[in-house]
C-alpha cells in the first residue's frame, strides 16, 4: 500500500511505531505467557532452576517460539513448565506481574485482563491467598508507574482453573474473594480435548450465583460442541478464542476470505446465538496458527467473523510463546486483511465494551482515552 493507493486507509501509516501508539484493550492475555526471556533466565538461576532449554536470553526467546509452533494445543502447553517453574514465590510473581504492565503499557495498552492459574504456582509453599496478592501487588506497582511517567494503563486480573484438575470450584471462590481487589472475573485453560466446559459446571454456577464474570477457553482445538456447552449449559459472558464457531458457519465455495462483505453466508444456530447475544470472540490470531486451530493467517476466519459484525476482539494470548505484541497482532491483521485505523477503533470498543469491569469505567476509557486516540491517528 502507498499514500497514492486509493486502497489505503486514511491518516498516518499503519507502520509497527504508529500503532504501538494506538490506544489497545487486551482480554486474553497469560501472565506465565508473556515473561521477558532474560527474566525467565534471571529467575531460574535464582529459585535454582536447572532444566531451562536455552542459556541466553535470543535462544530462549527462539526455543519458546519455536517449540510453541507445534500445531497443537497439547505441545503448545507443554513450554509453560519452563515459566511455571520459575514464578514460585512472591517476589518472582510480583515482578513478572510488574514486568508484564511495563511492556503493555509500552506497546499502548491502556486496559488489560492478565490470566494465570493460581494453582499452578503452589510448588514451593506458597498459598492460593498469597499467589494472588503477589501477582495485584506487581500489578499495581506497574499501574503506579506507568501513572507516574504519563502512559497510564488499568490492569485486572482473571484467574484461571486448569480444565484437566480438580480445583475450578476453589479458583472461583478466589475470584469472588478478591473482587474488590482487581480481581474480575475467572476463566479454564489447558488441554481442551476430554475436557469439556461442564466438567466444571459447579465453579461457573458459583460465579452466576455470585453475579460474578466469567470467560471459558473454548472452541480452539476442539469445535463446536465446546462452544455449545460454554454457551448453553455454563452462561458464559465470553469465548476465550471460539475460533471454531466458523466450523458453523457455510460459506459459498471459493469465497475469498480477505472479502470486505460476504453473500450466501449461512450461519447454524450456535453461530447465531454467539452473534445475536453479542458474545465476545476473544481471537488470538498468531497463537491460533501456532496450536493448529487454524492453518494460517490468511485462513483464520477473523476477517469472516468481523464483516459478518460478530463481536470480535483482537488478543495476544501469550506473548512469549508468540513472540507477539498487540500491535503486532494488528500489524499482522492489517496486512492480511486491509484493515485501517477505523477497523482497529472498533475492535478495541468492541473489547472495552467487552471488559469485565463496570459499565461506566468502560464507557470512561471509550469516551476519554479510545476515541481522542485514535481521532490523533486518523488525523
Ligand atoms: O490458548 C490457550 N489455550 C488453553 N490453555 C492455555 C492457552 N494459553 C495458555 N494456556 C494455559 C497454560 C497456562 O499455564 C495456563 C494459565 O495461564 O493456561
Ligand atoms: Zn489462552
Amino acid at each position: 500500500m502507498t499514500p497514492d493507493d486509493p486502497t489505503t486507509p486514511p491518516g498516518r501509516p499503519l507502520d509497527l511505531p504508529n500503532i504501538s501508539l494506538a490506544p489497545k484493550v487486551v482480554l486474553h492475555d497469560h501472565l506465565d505467557g508473556g515473561l521477558r526471556p532474560a527474566t525467565v533466565l534471571e529467575l531460574a538461576r535464582e529459585v535454582g532452576y536447572p532444566d531451562l532449554p536455552a542459556d541466553d536470553a535470543e535462544s530462549l526467546a527462539r526455543w519458546f517460539r519455536d517449540a510453541a509452533d507445534s500445531g497443537s494445543l497439547e505441545r503448545y502447553l507443554e513450554t509453560f513448565a519452563h515459566t511455571v517453574a520459575v514464578m514460585q514465590t512472591p517476589s518472582a510473581l510480583r515482578r513478572v506481574a510488574l514486568e508484564c504492565v511495563r511492556d503493555l503499557a509500552a506497546d499502548g495498552v491502556v486496559y488489560a485482563e492478565v490470566r494465570y492459574a493460581p494453582e499452578q504456582h503452589l510448588a514451593r509453599g506458597m498459598t492460593l491467598d498469597e499467589v494472588v496478592e503477589a501477582v495485584l501487588a506487581g500489578f499495581r506497582d506497574g499501574e503506579a508507574e506507568a501513572e507516574a511517567q504519563g502512559r497510564p494503563i488499568l490492569v485486572r486480573c482473571l484467574v484461571t482453573a486448569m480444565r484437566h484438575a480438580a480445583r475450578s470450584q476453589e479458583i472461583a471462590e478466589l475470584a469472588v474473594r478478591y473482587r474488590d481487589d482487581g480481581v474480575v472475573g475467572f476463566d479454564i485453560a489447558g488441554a481442551e480435548a476430554g475436557n469439556p466446559p461442564t466438567r466444571h459446571l459447579d465453579a461457573f454456577e458459583f460465579m452466576r450465583a455470585n453475579n460474578a464474570h466469567f470467560t471459558i477457553h473454548a472452541g480452539e482445538a476442539f469445535g463446536l460442541p465446546s462452544i455449545h456447552e460454554a454457551i448453553a449449559f455454563c452462561g458464559t459472558d465470553r469465548l476465550g478464542h471460539g475460533v471454531r464457531v466458523i466450523d458453523d458457519i457455510t460459506l459459498p465455495p471459493g469465497t475469498d476470505l480477505a472479502a470486505e462483505s460476504f453473500d450466501g453466508v449461512e450461519l447454524g444456530q450456535i453461530a447465531n446465538m454467539v452473534r445475536d447475544k453479542r458474545i465476545p470472540l476473544e481471537l488470538c490470531p498468531s497463537s491460533n496458527v501456532q496450536t493448529g486451530a487454524v492453518a494460517s493467517i490468511a485462513e483464520h476466519p477473523f476477517n469472516v467473523l468481523a464483516r459478518l459484525r460478530f463481536r470480535v476482539t483482537v488478543n495476544t494470548d501469550n506473548r512469549l510463546m508468540s513472540d507477539t505484541t498487540m500491535s503486532k497482532e494488528f500489524y499482522r491483521l492489517a496486512q492480511q486483511f486491509g484493515y485501517g485505523w477505523a477497523d482497529f477503533e472498533r475492535f478495541t470498543v468492541n473489547a472495552m465494551k467487552s471488559a469485565f469491569i463496570h459499565f461506566d469505567e468502560r464507557l470512561a476509557l471509550i469516551d476519554d482515552v479510545i476515541k481522542p486516540g485514535y481521532a490523533v491517528l486518523v488525523g
